[in-house]
């Protein structure tokens, strides 16, 4: 193996150290203390874990947490009534819907409910509009997460071939926007581009965001790219009762003995994507009181 481990975990604790030393002195310099709610509904377990990392991490970081937990069954009226309720709360300055959202509910209605300066995931059609036009938005925390990695190891992106794999709308298609905005060459790969392997092959900068366990393997990789793997999935366990394996969207051995650089999972973008959320509740949190942002901590 060749490649650098690019250790997103012990970033994300940085960046969180960060965001407390600024969340400290919002405390003491004005009296502020950031809240973020998160909603969940229905009973997911995975979902349930992520939601308990985000409110630990919350609290740690110095911020306060708000947890709402709705049933499964609950009706599009009474979600909208608790976004309405956390949007008119002074008190809460960033928002997250998990997602996905039981079948019943239209994510894109709830989702632009909210309001756009409290949209901590930066999901509201308002914020990717801002976004797409280099306008100050709220940035989607997975896609920052990568940029601030990216970043770190590379310090200019400028002229760099980007290919990003997967075109959603919680990564790939902001990812190629900031990526854009950072100057890189970019293209946005996905399940219908033809011979994939060989535009991955022409790629400086390579991120998977597919959602499909090892799909990228190292035959596909220019040898020195930097790979950032988005994806968590969970392999079928080993053993009845056992729970699987986690792998990213790249098969990170092969990978990593052509890489320069790549992220693994766990450990990689993931602890990324929290700290991020942390961020941008504080960077919601310093604009809604019209007071100088976090350097550093956004796009
Ligand atoms: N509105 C919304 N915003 C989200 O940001 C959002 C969401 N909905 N729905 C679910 C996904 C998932 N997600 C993760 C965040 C961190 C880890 C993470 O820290 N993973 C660890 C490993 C965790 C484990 O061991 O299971 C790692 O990669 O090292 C994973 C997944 C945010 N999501
Ligand atoms: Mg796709």
């Amino acid at each position: 193996m060749t490649a650098t481990i690019i250790d997103g975990k012990a970033f994300a604790a940085e960046v969180r150290g960060r965001v407390g030393e600024h969340v400290a002195r919002l405390k003491e310099e004005n009296g502020i203390t950031p809240g973020l709610a998160v909603v969940l509904v229905g009973e997911d377990p995975a979902s349930e874990v992520y939601v308990r990392s985000k409110g630990r991490q919350t609290i740690e970081s110095g911020m306060n947490s708000y947890e709402h937990k709705l049933p499964a069954d609950t009706s599009e009226a009474d979600l909208l009534a608790l976004i309405d309720r956390l949007n008119a709360d002074p008190a809460v300055n960033g928002i997250l819907v998990q997602l996905p959202l039981p079948g019943h509910l239209n994510e894109d209605l709830v989702i632009n409910a909210i309001d756009p300066a409290k949209d901590v995931d930066g999901f509201h059609i308002s914020n990717v509009g801002l976004l797409a036009t280099g306008q100050k938005a709220m940035v989607p925390c997975t896609p920052l997460g990568c940029l601030m990695l990216l970043r770190e190891h590379h310090g200019s992106l400028s002229g760099l071939n980007a290919v990003v794999i997967g075109r959603s709308n919680i990564v790939g298609k902001p990812m190629a926007q900031l990526l854009l905005r950072d100057s890189c060459t970019v293209t946005v790969a996905h399940s219908r581009t033809r011979d994939i392997e060989a535009v991955v092959r022409g790629a400086d900068i390579v991120v998977a965001a597919v959602g499909r366990a090892e799909m990228v393997t190292g035959d596909w990789i220019k040898p020195g790219a930097t790979v950032i793997d988005v994806g968590i999935n969970r392999l079928p366990p080993a053993e009845e009762g056992g729970k699987g394996r986690l792998v990213g969207d790249v098969e990170f051995e092969s990978a990593a003995e052509v890489a320069g650089a790549i992220t693994p999972v766990p450990g990689g973008v993931g602890p990324m994507t929290i700290a991020c959320l942390l961020a941008n509740t504080l960077t919601a949190t310093c604009r809604a009181h019209g007071l100088a942002e976090p350097e550093g901590l956004t796009a």
